[in-house]
């Protein structure tokens, strides 16, 4: 089997990146996609359509291990030279994750190795800009490069309406694109972002048009696409598995479950991005504990009277943080657990079977 660049940039692979250095410390290794996930193990694909089952390493499988030392879908790894055992990851440049739904904190790793997220949201009833911004920075925590796509252009009467309510967006370089989903002529301004060795991933609510877009870009009926309840706009959960789909663009499209619930995973940051300005106000308060009620020399007060922020946006604001915080405490806290159980587990193992 020829580990030619040119079938791995069909998957994704930078076509500049030499794979023999990147295999380099797995003598006779060969380089494979993960495309999916199962609970007996991962498909792999090393070219377009391709896709085989491979074994994890055990260290993976153990209740305790870290799951981002775990392959996801988009990780590349090195595969033995049978091609049956995974043997490592290969070092990632982004990892788009969430905080898992329910009650259990955990974070929920959705893709890796993604070079642009696709994040899709109907101009319609279901449109909400408070999720964009929350989806925006999710994904600037990840290292992917966002960008914004709003569909169903051609059903909507009144873009501005919808458009008008990101002004947030307006300074932060996020590219924007309105578009019918359904014509080809208009989905072609997302080219530029699926050329060969990309990677991109489709986020958005059920319902949004990703599956849609999916088909447009392939330019065939490839994903199943069901009707949205015109009356409030929800979709039918459609989308029921993650693959791996090359396009005829040169790239390749990740198509992930419509995300619903979207808890910040605890790694983002406001410093930087979004809300970058309205988090260097709050810290231009006259005492360094404001807490922006009616303080004075309030930054944040001062701003929200002259009209240059308003208090909705700065309530946004510290919802958002607040569940940041807690989240990324309760993954601090999470962390110190795992390490004292496995502290006890090697205690345990020492004094059942001695020194090893
Ligand atoms: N007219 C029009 N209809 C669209 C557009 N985008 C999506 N739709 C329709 O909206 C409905 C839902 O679109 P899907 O592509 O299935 O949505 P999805 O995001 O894949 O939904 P899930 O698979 O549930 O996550 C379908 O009936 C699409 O035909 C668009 O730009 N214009
Ligand atoms: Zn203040």
């Amino acid at each position: 089997m020829s580990e030619a660049s040119v079938d791995f940039a069909a998957i994704g692979w930078p076509p500049q990146a030499s794979i023999a250095e990147a295999l380099a410390p797995w003598p006779g290794a060969r380089l494979a996609r993960v495309v999916a996930q199962h609970r007996s193990g991962y498909e792999l694909a090393q070219y377009p359509g391709h896709s085989f089952r491979a074994q994890a390493p055990a260290g993976w499988l153990r209740p305790r291990a870290d799951p981002e030392a775990r392959a996801v879908v988009g990780d590349w790894v090195a595969l033995d030279a049978a091609g049956k055992q995974i043997l490592a990851v290969l070092p990632r440049h982004a990892l788009l994750k969430r905080a898992a739904a329910g009650e259990h904190y955990q974070q929920q790793l959705i893709a890796a190795n993604i070079d642009h997220v696709l994040l899709v949201s109907g101009m319609d009833a279901d449109f909400n800009a408070k999720r964009i911004e929350r989806y925006l920075l999710l994904i600037a925590a990840s290292g992917a490069r966002p960008v914004l796509v709003l569909s169903k252009l051609d059903k909507c009467g009144d873009p501005a309406q919808y458009t008008g309510q990101l002004a947030a967006l307006a300074d932060s370089g996020i590219p924007v694109y309105a578009l019918n989903a359904k014509d080809p002529a208009q989905v072609a301004v997302l080219h530029p972002y699926l050329s060969p060795g990309k990677s991109a991933v489709l986020v958005g609510s059920s319902g949004a048009g990703k599956s849609t877009l999916t088909n447009t870009l392939l330019g065939v009926e490839k994903m199943k696409t069901q009707g949205v309840r015109e009356a409030d706009a929800k979709g039918r959960h459609t989308t029921t598995h993650r693959a791996l789909i090359a396009l005829p663009q040169g790239g390749c499209l990740i198509d992930t479950p419509g995300m619903r619930e979207l808890k910040l995973s605890g790694d983002e940051r406001f410093d930087e991005g979004l809300f970058a300005e309205l988090d260097e106000l709050a810290g231009q308060c006259r005492f360094s504990d404001c807490s922006h009620g009616n303080e004075p020399g309030c930054a944040v007060q001062a701003a929200i009277g002259e009209g240059r922020l308003t208090l909705e946006r700065y309530q946004h604001y510290c919802k958002l943080k607040d569940e940041r915080d807690s989240a990324a405490q309760t993954l601090a806290e999470r962390r110190t657990q795992d390490k004292a159980l496995s502290a006890k587990v090697k205690r345990h193992v020492k004094d059942k079977y001695g020194r090893r």
